[in-house]
């Protein structure tokens, strides 16, 4: 007997997430991913306890590598489980795909096009879509945009005051973490159905950051932009910048353009300001007043994006954390909740360090929440009604 299986790939610019659910219940069957791919990489999976579970030896020195070595992992786990649909986040979908769509070599060479939109994400989502169309020929390979769920914001919030052509041709706001926010608004339906037909600012905060004004369950307006690079701080990305900046480092510094985007993309944000670490743990571990200054620089862009998302909805009924910072530190959240009261945000300080779902007050006329996002279960339910399952 096999048990038929839908895989999901998530494929960044030095990391591969991945995840196999049973294709009839939706059941966790392992999740995993490869981490800093090249010479130094490594590939963990666990099952749906968390329990460890073995993987293929073998080379993860590029993206071709990591796909591999995963499918062989999993097959190896599960050797009675068949693929049936295989699932990818792509992070540009451009500005027709509001959904899911079947890939198929036009829809790839469509995608590919939209590469110079989001340099850092599209080229390596495709790169384990082709690998993983070489590795499955014939199983139904589907695309889930992280921009699709923004595609309907309204139009204040999707242009830029540039003149009307560069609209025309796609330099748009395209939001991002798309499923995440697609995960976290259906989640909140199930639990707070009336919180969710509300007004509702999820803050996904990972590596990438970003905020989302959802009311009735729709995105109105968000803080990343045209590139994963604006709106809220990040690991390594700069979040918003005035344009005026990046013009002082072409033309006074003389920086090339590919020197630029590595510095925006890769040498900025929490990293950029601290000069110690990407990562939120080591600098709240940190005395260093130059971690402390990078965690003040990202409270304060939260907060100020926050009542922005609040503005653009007339106010707040529900904030939402999510993504590993959003999700586990204590320390963030209370900060971003430090003097909130005048939008009616109460922090309840002993559920928010007892990482409770509600971490606000019985009195905060707004809920706050903590949601574990679930990306790739959102790719995977995709993948199943594609195909009908
Ligand atoms: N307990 C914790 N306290 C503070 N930050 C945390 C904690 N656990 C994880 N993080 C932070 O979450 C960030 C990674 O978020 P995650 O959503 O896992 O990333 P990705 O976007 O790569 O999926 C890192 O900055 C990490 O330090
Ligand atoms: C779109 C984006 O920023 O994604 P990530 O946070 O995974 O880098
Ligand atoms: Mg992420």
């Amino acid at each position: 007997m096999t048990t038929p299986a839908i895989l999901t790939l998530n494929a960044g610019s030095s990391s591969l997430k991945f995840a196999m659910y049973h294709a009839q219940t939706e059941a966790l069957l392992a999740r995993g991913q490869v981490d800093r791919i090249g010479p130094d990489a490594t590939l963990s999976m666990k099952d749906a306890d968390g329990a460890a579970l073995p993987v293929a030896p073998g080379p993860l020195c590029n993206h071709d590598d990591a796909v591999a070595q995963v499918l062989a992992s999993l097959r190896g786990a599960f050797p009675d489980a068949r693929a049936i649909a295989i699932g990818h986040r792509i992070v540009h979908g451009g500005i027709f795909h509001d959904r899911p769509v079947m890939l198929d070599a036009a829809m790839l060479d469509e995608l590919r096009a939209l590469s110079p939109f989001a340099p850092l994400h599209q080229p390596h989502n495709l790169d384990g879509v082709r690998a993983a169309m070489e590795a499955y020929p014939g199983v139904p390979q589907i695309a889930c945009f992280d921009t699709a769920f923004h595609r309907n914001q309204p139009f204040v919030n999707d242009t830029f005051a540039l003149p009307r052509r560069f609209y025309d041709r796609g330099v748009r706001r395209f939001g991002f973490h798309g499923l995440s926010y697609e995960y976290v608004s259906g989640e909140l339906a199930r639990i707070a159905p009336t919180l969710a037909a509300g007004r509702v600012v999820i803050a996904h905060l990972g590596n990438g950051a970003s905020m989302c004004a959802v009311q009735h369950g729709r995105s109105v307006a968000s803080t990343m932009g045209f590139s994963a690079l604006d709106g809220l701080p990040m690991g390594t990305r700069c979040g918003q910048l005035d344009p005026g900046a990046v013009l002082y480092l072409m033309q006074q510094e003389g920086l090339p353009p590919d020197e630029i985007a590595d510095l925006l993309y890769t040498q900025s944000g929490l990293l950029g300001l601290s000069g110690i670490s990407n990562d939120m743990r080591e600098l709240e571990a940190s005395d260093h007043p130059h971690a402390r200054e990078a965690i003040d620089y990202y409270v304060f862009r939260l907060q100020r994006e926050l009542g922005g998302m609040a503005a653009a909805m007339g106010g707040v009924d529900a904030l939402v954390f999510c993504g590993g910072i959003g999700e586990n530190s204590r320390l963030i959240r209370a900060r971003v909740c430090e003097r909130t009261e005048w939008m009616g945000i109460e922090l309840d300080h002993s559920r928010n360090q007892d990482n409770a779902p509600v971490i606000s007050t019985a009195f905060s006329r707004t809920t706050i929440m903590v949601i574990p996002t679930d990306e790739e279960l959102v790719i995977a339910r995709a993948a199943r009604k594609m195909i009908g399952a």
